[in-house]
């Protein structure tokens, strides 16, 4: 059972709480100019990643005091327990074991008295096979030709990590051509099919639990366009595959359990493209680049059990994020990727991050008196910069940020890479430091301003700076570093709601919407009225069932 601690009552919060009166008043830019190797105090190199953290507002005292709150929370038994196959996610009754999806090393992972490691790498195998055969065009469509598009139908947990993954490292695409359909609302699959051949299209139904709405509508509309283009029942083996826990919904809608890709109830739906989910990453860059993406998460687990905490990539994302949270008020945190390729990564961790510490009930049940999971957005540079980073520069807010960047790019064409870095790294300069109302005036004087011009136009020019980045330099995006990089995240996320106290891998929150929603459509469906709802809600459905098509 994980601990039940109130962060707010142990001695390093205390001892925190003090210690900020003293380090908010302190200027980034001045704890540089105290230490010359700030840099090296607070930063960490690991393989091709290196993670700079000296651009926040912390000194080696803050450092101290938060690995202290960590300790103190018990955040080391907790990390046990998550490895060692505890039912941590305890309102489920489940274990939380995606790490063993990419568990290279092969240890035993004992869950219910078993080692899981033999099926886990069972299903790596199949998946193996699988993809290498559609791949290699071994694999034939009902009419005997090979495939060259895949469909993944799946949303949230089942969707974004497969889009993330792939678009992230479209650099080493197959043959194939991917299509992720999610949302519910008909254009996005019909925009989809009308870019594929039902004799050329292999379809990969994802779905944890087999039952989400918007993904048995989309498999059932993806069902009845094969089946109305000149297939039969017995070409839906060919053409449609399942990814799943439950094996009696697969075989109800018709996909054969030998095409069944399974995972398990230990695997949460946004921690689940390591499995069987999965397939798509296989199909779009080959399996070998798929585990690849697998060792590089690996390497991350074992970095994060075995490092003390100090030097310890997630753990340190973690505690950062609890200072600006929870001692700053910060109340959103921006992930910035100066890559195009890691267009969705921001996204991906939108769920990973906000599903799983999005709660306000802590582990003994009771309303928690702090605040918790911050929201997470971005946007990759350089589009951010003409966009909201107006609002990060000289807002009112403070948002913390993540920029993140390869040095080497998979397209060298002339000096873009070298601009877009020439961007990376000027932006958290400019975050830090800001530009003081002396530099403005000298800037406004060399342009030949007027004394009364300077004076009107200078505090609109002001940047305050001391705004914090993390800057995270990647040698190149590969497979390997960017599972290294999810991994990382997930460890941070782990950790923070390990020290607030609350669950991170359930997700009762996104249950309401969905009952009430399956309550309104048999309304939208049949004649007349409504009257059952307030009378917002009411009138809302009546105008639309008056202009609806
Ligand atoms: O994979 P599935 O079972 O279809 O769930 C899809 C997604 O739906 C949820 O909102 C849970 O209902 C996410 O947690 C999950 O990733």
């Amino acid at each position: 059972m994980l601990p039940r601690i109130n962060f707010t009552e142990t001695d390093a919060y205390l001892s925190l709480s003090e210690h900020f009166a003293d380090i908010a008043e302190s200027h980034i830019h001045d704890l540089f100019s105290e230490d010359p190797d700030r840099f090296n105090k607070f930063s960490i190199h690991f393989e091709e990643i290196l993670l700079d953290y000296s651009k926040n507002r912390i000194n080696e005292t803050t450092r101290t005091l938060l690995v202290g709150l960590a300790n103190e929370c018990g955040l080391k038994e907790a990390i046990t327990a998550m490895f060692s196959g505890e039912k941590i996610n305890e309102t489920e009754g489940r274990q939380v074991l995606h790490t063993a999806l990419r568990n290279q090393s092969n240890t035993p992972v004992m869950v219910d008295g078993q080692d899981v490691m033999p099926e886990v790498n069972r299903v790596l195998a199949q998946m193996e096979q699988f993809s290498n055969s559609v791949i290699s065009g071994e694999w034939k469509g009902h009419t005997g030709k090979q495939i060259t598009d895949v469909v993944n139908i799946g949303i949230g947990g089942s969707d974004l990590g497969p889009v993330m993954v792939t678009e992230a490292l479209k650099s080493y695409g197959t043959r194939l051509k991917l299509h992720f359909v999610s949302n519910v609302d008909g254009s996005h699959i019909a925009e989809t099919l009308k870019k594929t051949d039902p004799e050329t299209t292999l379809f990969l139904v994802a779905s944890k639990t087999f039952t989400t709405q918007e993904t048995m509508a989309n498999a059932h509309t993806a069902r009845n366009w094969f089946l109305g283009h000149g297939a039969g029942q017995k070409d839906i083996a060919l053409h449609f595959a399942a990814l799943s826990t439950n094996e009696k919904a697969v075989t109800e809608f018709g996909i054969d359990a030998a095409n069944m890709f399974g995972f398990w109830d230990w695997v949460g739906g946004r921690y689940s493209l390591w499995s069987a989910i999965g397939l798509s990453i296989c199909l779009a860059i080959g399996f070998d680049n798929f585990k690849a993406l697998l060792g590089g998460a690996h390497a991350a687990d074992k970095h994060f059990q075995e490092t003390s905490f100090e030097k310890n990539a997630p753990v340190i994302l973690a505690l950062l994020g609890i200072w600006y949270n929870n001692f700053f008020a910060a109340e959103s945190h921006v992930i910035l990727p100066y890559d195009q390729y890691m267009h969705r990564f921001a996204a991906y961790f939108q769920q990973g991050d906000m599903e799983s510490n999005g709660k306000s009930v802590d582990r003994n049940g009771d309303h928690v008196t702090y605040q918790t999971g911050p929201v997470i957005w971005g946007e990759p540079g350089t589009n951010g910069q003409h966009a909201f980073y107006q609002l990060i520069h000289q807002g009112t807010k403070l948002i913390p940020a993540d920029f993140i960047a390869p040095a080497q790019s998979h397209n060298p064409i002339g000096q873009h890479h070298e601009l877009l870095m020439s961007n990376f790294f000027a932006q958290a300069e400019a975050l830090m430091n800001g530009k003081t109302r002396s530099e403005v005036v000298d800037e406004l004087v060399k342009a030949g301003k007027s004394a009364e011009e300077i004076a009107s136009l200078a505090p609109f020019k002001v940047f305050e700076g001391n705004r914090p980045t993390n800057s995270i330099l990647v040698k190149k995006i590969t497979p390997r570093t960017l599972g290294t990089l999810i991994a990382f995240y997930e460890h941070k996320i782990f950790v923070q709601g390990i020290i607030w106290n609350i669950f991170s891998f359930d997700q009762w929150g996104v249950e309401l919407g969905k009952q009430l929603a399956n309550k309104i459509l048999p309304e939208l469906k049949a004649d007349g009225p409504v009257h059952s709802h307030d009378n917002s809600t009411n009138a809302l459905i009546n105008l639309y069932k008056s202009w609806k098509a």
